[in-house]
This record gives C-alpha cells, structure tokens and sequence, in this order.
C-alpha cells in the first residue's frame, strides 16, 4: 500500500513490440541440389497489459514510469524456425482505473476487477515464412511477409475509486478530524487541477491486519449537484465507493433533516448512489450529557428505521471501535 503520496492521474507513453520477420530460406543439405523453401515465422510482438491489481489504492508506483515498451518478435530462421515472441509487459493498476487515449480522450476502457487483465497496446503479429509460399507453381517462392508494426499509444491513465467508504457530511461536521483518528496512515494527495480542495484519504487499520480505506470528501454542500461549489468533481469519486457514511453532528437542530439534504444532494447527482450501503453517525457526542442522549434516542430510532446510526465522538474517543466494526462488517456483506 502506498503512504506518502496519493496519485490518481499519470501519463505513460506505451508501445507494443513489432512482430518478426517472416524468413525466405532454402533448405541446404549436402548432396540435395535443390532443397525446398523453409523460412519459419517471425515471432508476435509483446503485447502491453493492464492488469487490476486490488492491493493497489493509487497510481503513484507509476508516477516516474514514462515510457513502457513490450518487446518485438524474433524473426523467423531457416529450418522453419519460428522466431520467439516479443516480451509482454504488465502494467498494474489498482481498480477503477480508467484509461483514456490522450489524443482522442476517448476512454478505452476500464479495469474493475483482480486479475482482471487487458491490452493496451497489441504486439504486431508475426510474418510468415516463405515456407507458406510454396505451391506447385512456385516451388522456391522468395518470398517472405514482414511483421505487422507494433502500436503506440499515449494513455492516461484515472483514478475513479477512492475509498471503500465515503464520508458525506457538510463542511465542519468533524470528517477531517474523524479521519485523523480512525486512519493509521494518511497518503498525501495530489494537487487537482483548478482548485485547492483535496479529498482526504486514509487507511483504518483492522484487526488482524486487515484494512479499508475511507475518503472525506469535502465540497459537498448544498447545490452541489447543480455545480454550486466544487461537489461535483468530488462527487465522481465517491460513485464507487462500497459504503456511504453520513457524519451529522450532535448539535444540529435537525438531524433527519440535515441527512435528508445530504441524501438529496447525492441523488441529484447520480441515483445509484442510493443504492449504496448507508450508516449515519452522530458526532461530536462529547458534547452530550447521557440524558440528552437517551432524548435524542427516541427521536433518532423514529426517524432512522432503516439507516444503523451511532453515536461518536472523535475528540473523546467515544464509539470508535464500534464504528470500524459495524463499517467492516458493512463492507464484507456486501454482494
Ligand atoms: N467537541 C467536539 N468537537 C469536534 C469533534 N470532532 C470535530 N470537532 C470540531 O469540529 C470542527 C470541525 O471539524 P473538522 O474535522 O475540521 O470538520 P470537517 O467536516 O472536516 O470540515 P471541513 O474540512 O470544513 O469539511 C473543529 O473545530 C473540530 O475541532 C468531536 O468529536 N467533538
């Protein structure tokens, strides 16, 4: 997992390899005047791939990778030896990677699954050797079909998924500081293009070292959905996110309806993120005597018949635990 630095978008230049020559050969043997035509095929070209990596969370191990390039096929020999492939390359990414032809900005495809592996860049196929050739007209053709040429493409390459778990929550609800103390790791993230606001990203160490990660993704606000403040382009990160958690503070005066604009919000934007697992959590409960709280209990329970809700307070360390447990256990009854 990469700590120090959250990259979500590079540029890397790729070429397959070309394929091998065919080869125009007569076979020579001592004592046999005219042998026949044996020139093998050329070797295909390496093919680029992509491949979906889910230990990956960003782009950053490709960073510094400019250029990556497969190897051409080997061309044919006599004998019909066929001339060996070129060297595929593997380039791994985690999921939700996007790749986009940066001269078009067409979006070629998308990796979402482990293992899942694609080309990018196809190896040329390999010529074929003038032993092909041979008919009863021409019986020593001399002739030989070149490699096809290999495929180069400048891709970009994005990343869609941020996190496993998306904080929703107005500005000052606590996210940032909620952050602060579940993640143990907290990966720099890089600069976006025309704004200074940043999602905020961390790692929450689980027991018996598992690990999820969790987003804040700040901008949302009321209107977001319509471009009103930068919700949008935030927003798109939270798409794929497996759960959604909503962040309210205790001391809102309504809580229902201040989720209520929030769920809006999201929906405005795209509906499936309904479809989403959703957990609400009260914060800043420190700040609640426990009669308060029992009051407010009976309210929450009215109001939240299908939503799991929790009280939390970052700063006094209250409901931590249960709030990873109850995420984890989210996360892993999914599908
Ligand atoms: N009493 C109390 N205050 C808290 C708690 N968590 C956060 N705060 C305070 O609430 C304020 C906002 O907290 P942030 O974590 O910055 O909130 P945020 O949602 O990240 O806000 P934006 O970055 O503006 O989106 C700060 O002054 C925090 O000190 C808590 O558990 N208890």
């Amino acid at each position: 997992m990469t700590e120090g630095n959250f990259v979500d978008y590079v540029k890397i230049y790729v070429s397959s390899g070309k394929g091998g020559k065919g080869s125009t050969h007569l076979h020579r043997e001592k004592f046999i005047e005219k042998g026949g035509p044996d020139g093998g095929d050329g070797g295909r070209g390496g093919h680029v791939y992509l491949v979906g990596n889910k230990s990956l969370w960003t782009l950053f191990h490709l960073k510094f990778a400019r250029h990556v390039k497969a190897g051409h096929g080997g061309d044919g020999g006599g004998d019909r030896s066929t001339g060996a492939d070129g060297e595929d390359k593997f380039i791994e990414v985690p999921l939700g990677t996007v790749v986009r032809d940066k001269e078009s900005n067409e979006i070629l495809f998308e990796i979402t699954e482990h293992g899942e592996k694609k080309i990018v860049a196809q190896g040329g196929k390999g010529g074929l050797g003038n032993w092909h050739f041979r008919s009863s007209t021409n019986q020593t053709p001399r002739y030989s079909q070149p490699g096809l040429p290999s495929e180069e493409i400048d891709m970009i390459l994005e990343l869609k998924v941020l996190a496993d778990v998306g904080l929703v929550g107005f500005p000052n609800a606590g996210k940032s500081t909620l952050l602060s103390v579940l993640t143990s790791a907290k990966p720099k993230i890089a600069d976006y293009p025309f704004t200074t606001l940043k999602p905020n990203l961390g790692i929450v160490a689980y027991r018996d070292f598992k690990s999820f990660v969790i987003a804040d993704i700040p901008g949302i606000i009321e209107g977001a959905a319509e471009g009103k403040g930068l919700g949008h382009y935030f927003l798109r990160h939270i798409e794929r996110n497996s759960t959604l958690l909503f962040l309210v503070p205790v001391d809102t005066p309504d809580i229902k309806a201040e989720y209520d604009i929030l769920v809006n919000e999201l929906k405005k934007y795209n509906p499936e993120m309904l479809d989403k697992e959703r957990m609400l959590v009260i914060s800043k409960c420190d700040m609640l005597d426990d009669e308060l709280k029992s009051e407010l209990k009976i309210q929450l329970d009215k109001d939240f018949k299908n939503i799991p809700y929790l009280f939390i307070s970052s700063v006094a360390q209250q409901g931590l635990t249960e709030l990873k447990d109850k995420l984890w256990s989210m996360l892993n009854t999914e599908n």
